[in-house]
């Protein structure tokens, strides 16, 4: 069963007479990471908070895990879907414990339970559990938005809504979250809807985009799928399909592979992950000077990556 089914699903503002969102519809797979992606202004937050119910719709029906949402209490609703947004929303006056325990305190669990979550969650975030008694103004911006993230996973909800949670982080450390998120989501397999205005962002981490304009889906792809096969014009200046290097940053050194013993010129040299993205392993190559590069992990060779392949791959799309 669908995670997240919305039909026609739809939010005027009062006084307004756009629609925010207009009649979209779409469903969501568990587990799946979707992005909701496009340009300021386009509905992006007004659909995730009509997910939430931080909004109510106009019209159309949101269904999660088969049941209406109009169904269940709000609250009710709010505590079983996780939400960081970019402000964090962490409360000052509370220690970074308190913070992330506010969901399983609400839920009315054990303090024994809270207290072992809140430790398995610090690691989850990688930071260290001394933080429990620091308060959010002692942390950096990167910290604080971890906190975030520890907090809407707190008590373990399915679903996740995320609202340009990394969007006020310096790129350095905007990478290291999207990859820490990623990381943890192979591992917890959350139904996750990201919304970002940041097409490489988008790119890195959805399983699945939804490109929005002024209210409305004009496609639900997947990564690969927008860029070589964008809908319309709008959908290929916004991700940049022309772009030869976006393309190599989705496909990883896997897909390249050439099996076997690396020749022995080039067999001591560092050796890539077969998860790495190409256009990381092409800087790599052409850094190097060398025809390839070993592919492995643990100390074993897979295979190896052969600039002449991947100059042949470049060619093809
Ligand atoms: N509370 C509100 N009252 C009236 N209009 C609103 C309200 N919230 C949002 N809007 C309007 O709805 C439209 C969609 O806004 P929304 O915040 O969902 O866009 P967004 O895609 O998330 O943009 P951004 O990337 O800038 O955050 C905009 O035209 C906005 O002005």
């Amino acid at each position: 069963m669908s995670m997240i089914v919305a039909e026609r699903l739809t939010k005027q503002f009062p006084g307004e007479s756009r629609m925010a969102v207009a009649q979209v519809s779409f469903q969501v797979e568990p587990g799946e990471l979707v992005v909701l992606l496009g340009p300021s202004g386009c509905g992006k937050t007004t659909l995730l908070k009509l997910v939430n119910r931080l909004y109510e719709p106009s019209a159309g029906t949101l269904l999660i895990e088969g049941v209406d949402v109009r169904s269940m209490p709000a609250t009710a609703l709010r505590r079983r879907i996780g939400y960081a947004i970019q402000q964090t929303g962490l409360f000052p006056h509370l220690r970074i414990e308190q913070n992330i325990a506010v969901v399983p305190r609400l839920l009315g669990w054990e303090r024994q339970r809270i207290e072992a979550r809140i430790d398995e969650l610090l690691d989850l975030v990688g930071l260290p559990r001394s933080y429990r008694r620091r308060y959010p103004r002692q942390l950096s911006g990167g910290e604080q938005q971890r906190i975030g993230l520890a907090r809407a996973l707190a008590a373990d909800p399915a679903i996740m809504l995320m609202d340009e949670p990394f969007g006020a982080l310096d790129a350095l450390t905007r990478t290291r979250l999207q990859d820490e998120l990623l990381a943890i989501q192979r591992q917890l397999r959350k139904t996750i809807l990201f919304v970002t205005h940041d097409v490489e962002e988008a790119l890195r981490l959805a399983d699945r985009i939804i490109v929005m304009r002024e209210g409305r889906i004009v496609q639900f792809d997947t990564p690969l799928n927008l860029l070589t096969r964008p809908h319309d014009a709008f959908v290929r200046q916004l991700t940049g399909a022309d772009d030869l290097l976006r393309h190599l940053s989705l496909m990883t050194v896997a897909m390249a592979l050439t099996p076997g013993t690396p020749p022995a010129s080039i067999a001591n040299l560092p050796p890539l992950a077969p998860q790495d993205d190409l256009r990381t392993a092409l800087v790599r190559l052409l850094a190097t000077k060398a025809e390839g590069l070993p592919v492995g992990s643990n100390g074993q060779a897979q295979g190896w990556l052969s600039l002449a392949v991947l100059r042949q791959m470049l060619g093809e799309i």
